[in-house]
């Protein structure tokens, strides 16, 4: 086995094609090439293309459950008796290797994937592989192995697997063996993982494109020598476009309205059934600009008491009756360790939100908080307006602007 994951997958696979992010181990849930052969009729290339064999809907909860930091029991599929035996316990982890003949074949599982790569494996090498692990790991006899092959692993192969090549986003030619491509997957992926590219790691974080005058907004409400009110009008401005830019990812239908010139424009309604959620005391000072931009929106409050980087508690809330009917503006400028978000969250979804419909909106936002929260709910969008370095030993975030509420609401003492 290699050093790295994405090695190790290269080398263990038996030469048609991997594709990633991915799971060790998770071959089993979409079959491999034997069981492919065994569910191809010898009439398939006249029938639609169903595949029976493969439990796609137990791939897609599988991989949903790791995204949400759940451990999960994979089957493993016993070629000799052909069917689902043991389980087999895999941890989430930062990286999902998804492996597997066939695995773009569905556009739902070529969706939860942020890079698809192709394995050019030449026919030959494929066929001997084959020939070694059939005939030593499953113990089958060679002819069987090689009528099987020309009869259905072949033109199946030809038919259905080669064509899902299109879909890659990488092919690598030669396989395992090309050591440049698998460095460059590796260094990829390593890039990925780091802190400042995480809008790519996380497709639902929107940080709000910068310009100079945000940049001069946030230099003024991070300098601590900025007084209250100027830290006021600042940070206004900023959660302005910030509510403005989260709203953008409302649903939308499209509408036509008549001109006064009489001509038609074809534009888009709004998004109904909205609310806000703010939580206490920060939040409340997001209220201003999302009742600015959505006239008598319903706003709901949470009270979440923070003690260091644990021991939230959830002390107050009241929320419109019909919130889960609703899609969610949830505000709090700061995202620090993010257990406060978390707490707010998890008591929208034991409302009945669906975590699709939660838009968090906040000012700046700690690398470590928007792990915690995306990994958790990876459903829901976060939109802020900068990312941050990191946090303190006190847990608060660097730079920062120091306590957001006491600055905004003039009850720091200086
Ligand atoms: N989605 C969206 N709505 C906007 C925007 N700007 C203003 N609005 C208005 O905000 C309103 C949404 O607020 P809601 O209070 O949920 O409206 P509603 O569903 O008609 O009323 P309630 O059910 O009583 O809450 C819509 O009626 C829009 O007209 C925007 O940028 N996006
Ligand atoms: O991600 P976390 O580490 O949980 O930190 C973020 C929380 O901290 C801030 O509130 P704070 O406790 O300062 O209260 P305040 O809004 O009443 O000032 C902020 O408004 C968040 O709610
Ligand atoms: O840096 C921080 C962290 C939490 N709350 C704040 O107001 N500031």
């Amino acid at each position: 086995m290699g050093s790295t994951p994405v090695e190790d997958m290269i080398e263990a696979s038996s030469g048609a094609h991997f594709s990633g992010f991915h799971i060790d181990g998770m071959q089993p849930l979409n079959s491999l090439a034997g069981q492919l052969a065994t569910s191809l009729s010898e009439n398939v290339h006249k029938q639609p293309f169903i595949i029976d064999a493969f439990d796609n809907e137990k791939l897609l909860s599988t991989v949903e459950m790791l995204r949400h930091g759940k451990t999960v029991d994979i089957p493993k599929y016993d070629f000799r008796s052909y069917k689902n035996s043991i389980s087999r316990r895999v941890n989430p982890s930062d990286v999902i290797i998804l492996e597997g003949i066939l695995i773009f074949h569905d556009p739902r599982i070529r969706e939860i994937m942020n890079m698809k790569i192709f394995v050019d494996t030449d026919a030959d090498v494929r066929l001997a592989r084959r020939i070694r692990r059939d005939t030593g790991e499953k113990g089958r006899d060679i002819g069987m192995v090689l009528d099987q092959y020309s009869k259905f692993v072949k033109p199946a192969f030809d038919d259905f697997i080669l064509p899902t090549k299109k879909y890659a986003d990488i092919i690598i030619p030669r396989g395992g063996d090309n050591h440049v491509a698998i460095d460059l997957i590796v260094q990829h992926i390593r890039t990925k993982l780091g802190q400042h590219d995480l809008c790519k790691i996380y497709p639902n974080l929107y940080v709000i494109h910068s310009t100079f005058q945000i940049r001069g907004m946030h230099t003024l409400i991070r300098d601590a020598q900025t007084t209250k009110h100027d830290f006021v009008f600042y940070a206004d401005r900023l959660i302005r476009l910030v509510v403005e830019h989260g709203l953008g990812h409302l649903p939308f239908t499209e509408k036509q309205v008549v001109t006064p010139t009489g001509s038609v424009y074809t534009g888009v309604d709004f998004c109904k059934r909205l609310c806000g959620v703010s939580v206490i005391r920060s939040g409340e000072s997001m209220e201003n600009a999302l009742r600015a931009c959505c006239k008598g929106i319903k706003i709901g409050k949470i009270l979440i008491h923070r003690e260091g980087d644990n021991g939230q508690q959830l002390i107050y809330e009241k929320l419109p009756q019909d919130i889960s009917d609703r899609h969610v503006l949830l505000l709090d400028p700061i995202l620090g360790t993010g257990n406060s978000a978390v707490q707010a969250i998890s008591l929208l979804l034991k409302k009945g939100v669906p975590e699709a419909n939660i838009i968090f909106l906040n000012l700046i936002s700690a690398p470590q908080g928007v792990h915690v929260v995306c990994k958790r709910f990876p459903r829901i969008k976060i939109v802020t307006s900068e990312i941050e370095t990191g946090l303190n030993q006190e847990f608060r975030v660097l730079p920062g602007m120091g306590e957001f509420g006491d600055r905004y609401f003039g009850t720091d003492d200086e």
